[in-house]
């Protein structure tokens, strides 16, 4: 089975923890993308719950799906997050912000009783670190930022190189917040928590794609089938 399939597969199943009247923070990408279209379906069929969006291309997904919509400021606690993943490993910690949208991702899930990341079992890995770690930081002197980040990096344990994420134009990618993107290519990340400290002491880093302590439930599917697996 190809891994989009697959992704809609872990969409369906998280499915299964929407009850009726919930808030739901609704997460961006590609599996969070399937799993909008679903909740809209069922939406169309009758069921009734309000949607934070984690990026603007969730919210016109959402729209255009039927979910009623609100944010965080009508709506600041939420009872389910369902997001994707571009990386997750035992204890559920994760890597996030592939798509960009790392810093609403990470304040939607705050704001949540439960968050659920739904994946294909590729995302699945014993130590995060082999897809590179997004870190949002402030335009305004991103080359020291840049330098600093790494910096903090080394001093995490996990030495490597810090790239400017630009579009296919060859422009900074920008986000939802304006800011722009670092990729830090470490390889391994040995001590997620150290590292998420190190990065969050750093002038001009706005938020990194380190999720720790946040996921509650991974829904991962694979060739075999769904596996379920809780923190
Ligand atoms: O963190 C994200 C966006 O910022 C996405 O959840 C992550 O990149 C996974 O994306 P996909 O479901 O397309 O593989």
């Amino acid at each position: 089975m190809n891994p989009d399939s697959l992704k809609r597969e872990a969409a369906a199943r998280a499915l299964d923890f929407v009850e009726p009247g919930m808030r739901l923070g609704l997460g961006t990408g590609s599996t969070a993308k399937h799993f909008v279209a679903l909740l809209g379906e069922r939406v169309r069929a009758g069921l009734d719950v309000v949607g934070v969006p984690t990026s603007e291309a969730t919210r016109a997904d959402a729209e255009a799906a039927g979910v009623r919509l609100s944010t965080l400021d009508e709506t600041p606690a939420l009872d389910l997050t369902v997001d994707g993943a571009d990386e997750i490993a035992p204890g559920l910690s994760a890597i996030k912000g592939g798509g960009g949208a790392l810093l609403r991702e990470k304040i939607v899930a705050a704001a949540s009783a439960r968050m659920i990341v739904i994946a294909d079992e590729t995302k699945w890995v014993a130590t995060l670190g082999r897809f590179p770690l997004p870190v949002e930081v402030v335009p305004f002197g991103v080359a020291p930022t840049r330098i600093a980040v790494e910096a903090a990096a080394a001093a995490a344990g996990c030495p490597g190189r810090a790239e400017l994420r630009r579009t296919r134009e060859g422009h900074a990618f920008v986000t939802d917040g304006g800011h722009f993107i670092l990729d830090l290519a470490l390889g391994r990340i040995p001590d997620p928590l150290a590292l998420a400290e190190r990065l969050a002491a750093v002038p001009g880093v706005v938020e990194h794609g380190l999720f720790i302590g946040l996921v509650r439930t991974a829904i991962i599917a694979g060739a075999a089938g769904i596996r379920i697996e809780n923190a």
